[in-house]
Parts: structure tokens; sequence; C-alpha cells
């Protein structure tokens, strides 16, 4: 694609409602609010600047990129902090015509260093309703449990955070798993996935980005999950992309991370495309942007681009995007005749 081209596409793309659905807020820390907040919260950073910061953005594999992302994390303190750091990925998603997302963040990351949970609760929820307010965008909170620590304490997180579901009852709606894959099969926490859905919160997990596509199988019919987080290892297990494609479950696939994490070495390589003309429900997204160089239209673009994705297939990777979330099915009709009207005016 020519550069000119590139940004024909780009704003038509950006004029596509899109929903965003596999986003980890602490994933959105670009550096430089990283520093700020360093500074503002007296906490040392072992890195002399923002570009050294970005120096050490070369991963090799999942684990050694969420070494980096627990380590940045560390400069979130207060609500302001939470609020500052959502409004800013608000912001960005919103100038790249999302007009809907649904926000992961990992409370464990924060209460194992003494932050409070209503402050991390308090923070992204004061951003998301003034995003609502004064930019119209809406957002869920998908509060996530990292599958490195044990399911006990995934139970004492989702105790410690029940008394606080009123207060939030407009927002936080689901439940995710994210954290190193290998060695953490969906099983390990099939009893708060079966106590959470219980409660009435909406599953997703993590599989098949760097697991096998067993533990794509276990998130689906153990954990009961409705979405599939990356899911793109599914296509080495024919049944189960049957399955996947027979229940019109979607995969929350992420381009650029897949490509930064290894997971595959050249976007073209990308199976995405192939995923999608064989009728699986695909939606692009971002992951953790400020780490993985891109929000949500780079990844449009770039998976345009490296796989000749058509126009066609690119307003269905938005159409999927809007069916695939939890908004009531009267909000995604009428986000559906918003889209449809776009398409047609490219
Ligand atoms: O891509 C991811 N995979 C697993 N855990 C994560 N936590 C943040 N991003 C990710
Ligand atoms: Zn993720």
């Amino acid at each position: 694609m020519a550069a000119s081209q590139d940004h024909e596409w780009r704003d038509w793309l950006r004029t596509l409602p899109k929903a965003e659905l596999h986003l980890h807020i602490e994933g959105t820390l670009e550096p430089e609010m990283m520093f700020e907040l360093a500074e503002r919260n007296g906490v040392a950073l072992p890195y002399a600047d923002v570009q050294a910061v970005r120096d050490a953005y070369r991963f090799t594999d999942l684990q050694s990129f969420l070494d980096l992302y627990y380590a940045g994390a560390g400069v979130l303190v207060t609500e302001q902090d939470f609020h500052d750091l959502a409004m800013a990925y608000l912001r960005r998603a919103h100038a790249d015509g999302v007009v809907h997302a649904e926000i992961m963040f990992d409370p464990q990351t924060h209460t194992q260093r003494g932050i409070a949970l209503d402050t991390v609760f308090a923070g992204l929820a004061r951003a998301l309703r003034e995003a609502r307010d004064t930019l119209g965008i809406s957002g869920y909170l998908l509060l996530s449990f990292l599958r490195h620590l044990s399911e006990d304490e995934a139970f004492a997180t989702l105790e410690a955070a029940l008394p606080l579901r009123e207060t939030y009852a407009d927002l936080w709606i689901g439940i995710g798993l994210d954290s190193s894959e290998r060695g953490n099969p969906p099983e390990k926490f099939a009893r708060v996935y079966a106590r959470c859905a219980e409660l009435g919160f909406r599953l997703v997990a993590h599989a098949g980005e760097e697991g096998p596509a067993d533990y794509v199988r276990g998130a689906l019919d153990t954990l009961k999950v409705a979405r599939i987080d990356h899911g793109v290892r599914s296509s080495e297990d024919p049944d189960l992309l049957r399955d996947l494609i027979r229940r019109r479950v979607p995969l929350t696939v992420c381009p650029l991370s897949n490509l930064k994490l290894g997971v595959v070495r050249d976007l073209r390589d990308h199976n995405l495309a192939r995923l999608l003309r064989a009728g699986a429900v695909v939606t692009l997204n971002s992951d953790d942007p400020a780490y993985f160089g891109g929000y949500m239209l780079d990844n449009y673009v770039a998976s345009a681009e490296a796989l000749d994705l058509s126009r066609d297939e690119l307003v269905t990777l938005a159409a999927n995007s809007l069916k695939a979330s939890f908004l009531p099915s009267t909000e995604q009709a009428r986000l559906m005749d918003r889209l449809s009207t776009a398409a047609g005016q490219g």
C-alpha cells in the first residue's frame, strides 16, 4: 500500500464505529506518563529517560513483556493516577473511532503493592463516566485475575471487590484471566469462574496466545467464557476451530501484540485473515498499546496492509467488534446502523 493510500485507509477506517474488547489499562501507560507519575509519587524508575524506556521494549516472549509491564505499573498510586491513565487511553481510542471499550484491569498488581482496591476502581470509573459524558464513548470494566497466582488468591480478590459492585454496577460487568499462560491452564480457575458465572458476570479469558489450543478448549468448556482473548492457536485444532465457528465465539485478536511478543514472526504470516475467511468471529484490538507500538487504528491499518484485507473484510471486523461486545442488543443495533452508514460513505 502506498503512503498516500495508507492515509486514505486510515481516514476511512477512523470513521467506522468500532469496539475495543481486548485492552489492559495498565498496558496503556506511555513512557511519558510513567515518568510524570513516578515524579508525582516519588517512585524511583530504573530508566534514565523516556528513550531508555522505549529502548527496553524489545520483547522475546510474553514473560519478558510482563516483567516490564508489572514493574511499570508501580508508578500508579492514587485515584488520580488511575483516572489520568484511563482518560488518556479513552481520548486516544475516541480519536481512532472507538465508540465502546471493554477495559481489563489487574487489581492484584496493585493490591499486592498496598494500593486499595477502591482507589483503582474509583479512578478508572471516574474516567469512564467523564469520557461517556464528554466524548460520547462508552466503556465497561473487566476485572482480571492473574493466572500465575493461585485460585485462592483470585477468590480473595473477588471477595474483596464484591462490596464495590453496586457502586460500579454501570461499569464492572465482567471477569477476565491474564498473565503468564504456559503452565497455568484455565482449569486452575474452574471454581472461581463458576462462582463468577453464578454472580452474573460476563466471562472472558486469555487462551491460545502462547498456550496450546487445549487451553482454548478449557476456557470454552470449563470456564464457559463468552469470548476468547487472542485464541490464535485455535487453528492448530480443526475440531476446536469448527466449534468456535459454529458457536460463534468471538476471538479478540491483537496483531501488533502478537508481532511484538513473537507469537508470529511477520504480520504477513498472521492467521487472522484465514480465521476470518473460514468464518470465525475475529475482532481486532490493541492489547497493551503503549508497549506494543500501536493503538486500535494502527492494528487495523497494519493488518489491512500485511494481509491484503478488503474493505468488506474491514467492515466485518468492525461489525464483529460491535456484536461481540457486552453492550445491550438495542445499543449494538444502533451502532450497527451507524457502521452501515459510515461504510457506505467510504
Ligand atoms: O497479552 C497479554 N497476555 C497475557 N497477559 C497479559 N497482560 C497484559 N497483556 C497480556
Ligand atoms: Zn491481553
